[in-house]
């Protein structure tokens, strides 16, 4: 049934749900278009209101090919909505879902249009925070680009920084998506552009390997080991395309890449990348059983018990209730040092080449634990130092002034 949003726009049919809200087809003075609308509860938060009319000009402002573009936010009674562009494709997530792994080529392509989208946000002052697969949009009525790829969009900006209001959210609290969490979030210090490089380096490593590199277990682990591990080289990548994927995956934010020069040095490898079909790697299982005698500290810091699923579905605000069962958006305690020290989840999961013995095999056990060990002790000494900002945070259990999080240190 049509549904009016304002005086302008009116909905017709859910193009899908997230954890802000829900997305319709509608329709605008100028054709089709798509209607994020807010959950009610949000649309309810008189300080979010004001944050969102607040962030209009910089939402509106945005205009780039790989930019899904703002074209009105409606706030009317109980609904509060973002009007965007239509893009009839689909999202990364779904794609990714349905191939499990992309060849190197259309992999860099997609990526390629996502950090000059990102180039062009941050030059204007705007983070996203949220890159993952499901923010990126594929059109596919564009013409098709390298590797076969529709032309790749970045869509959900400025969300996060709307629902990261400090009414809502404790300094002591992280919003964001595990998987594609920079360290520097980990450690409670503001987002800045190199947040977006991380998550979308994050991706990248996720297209060519089907996993992330970071991710699996309970939700502390994988905030842990962004803090902790260090990313292990995929099976048959081509060097310069990882070097790139090190480098943006950096812990230091100021070490990696800023948007456009990993937009030209894409564009650098792509031609070395004609052809190569998808890695042969296969997923790492679940961490081995711990040995009875290393005791698990993030569990016993926090209480949390068996590992969670695969990806984190923890509600963006308590009560929202995502229909998917795909990842979204988290707000969790920033970890304690300790917490984000020690406990054998945090093992680097280390890719396989396809038909390798699993790391957890007996034939590999004694060499895994030794190297879980090495692991641990460098990252306690590493954590230790690194975690004075991180550790101040979540022991003083302050709201945060107000701080303009979605300004980019980057011109
Ligand atoms: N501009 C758009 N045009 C077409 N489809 C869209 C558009 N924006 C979003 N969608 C679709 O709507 C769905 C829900 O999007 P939404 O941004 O609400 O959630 P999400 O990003 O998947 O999750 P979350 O908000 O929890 O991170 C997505 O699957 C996406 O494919």
């Amino acid at each position: 049934m049509a549904r009016n949003i304002g005086s302008r726009y009116t909905t017709h049919q859910i193009l899908g749900r997230g954890s802000a809200g829900t997305v319709w087809l509608g329709e605008g003075p100028e054709g089709p278009v798509a209607v994020k609308l807010l959950r009610e509860d949000l649309a309810s938060d008189q300080e979010l209101v004001g944050r969102f009319v607040q962030e209009r000009t910089a939402l509106l402002g945005l205009d780039h090919p790989h930019v899904v573009k703002v074209r009105d936010l409606v706030v009317d009674g109980n609904d509060l909505a973002l009007v965007m562009d239509l893009v009839r494709g689909t999202d990364l997530r779904t794609r990714l879902d349905r191939e499990r792994r992309l060849a190197p080529e259309a992999a860099v392509a997609i990526i390629t249009d996502v950090a000059e989208g990102l180039a062009a946000a941050h030059a204007a002052g705007v983070v996203h925070r949220d890159v993952k697969p499901e923010n990126i949009l594929l059109d596919m009525e564009g013409p098709l680009g390298p590797g076969g790829a529709h032309p790749a969009l970045l869509t959900d900006f400025g969300v996060a920084k709307l629902i990261d209001t400090p009414g809502r959210t404790k300094a002591t609290r992280i919003i964001g998506t595990p998987d594609y969490l920079a360290p520097e979030i980990v450690e409670g210090l503001p987002p800045r552009a190199a947040v977006d490089i991380y998550a979308l380096a994050t991706v990248l490593y996720e297209l060519l390997a089907g996993f992330t590199p970071f991710g699996g277990g309970h939700p502390g682990a994988v905030l842990r080991r962004h803090v902790t591990e260090t990313v292990v080289p995929l099976p048959g990548i081509p060097e310069e395309l990882w070097q790139l994927i090190v480098q943006c995956l950096a812990k230091a934010p100021a070490s990696r890449l800023r948007a456009s020069e990993l937009a030209t040095r894409l564009k650098d490898v792509l031609p070395l990348l004609k052809g190569i079909p998808p890695l042969d790697v296969d997923e790492p299982d679940a961490e081995p059983a711990p040995e009875p005698y290393e005791e698990d500290a993030y569990a016993t810091a926090t209480g949390a018990g068996e590992p969670g699923p695969r990806r984190a579905a923890v509600p963006l605000v308590p009560g929202a209730s995502a229909d998917s069962n795909r990842d979204t958006h988290t707000s969790m305690r920033v970890p304690a040092p300790d917490e984000l020290s020690g406990g054998p989840l945090g093992t680097a999961r280390a890719p396989r080449p396809a038909g390798a013995p699993r790391p957890g095999s007996a034939r590999h056990k004694a060499g895994a634990v030794r190297k879980r060990r090495i692991t641990l002790a460098v990252a306690a000494v590493v954590v230790a130092g690194a975690l004075g900002a991180g550790g101040y945070l979540a022991a003083s259990g302050e709201d945060a002034p107000p701080q303009d999080s979605q300004q980019s240190s980057q011109p």
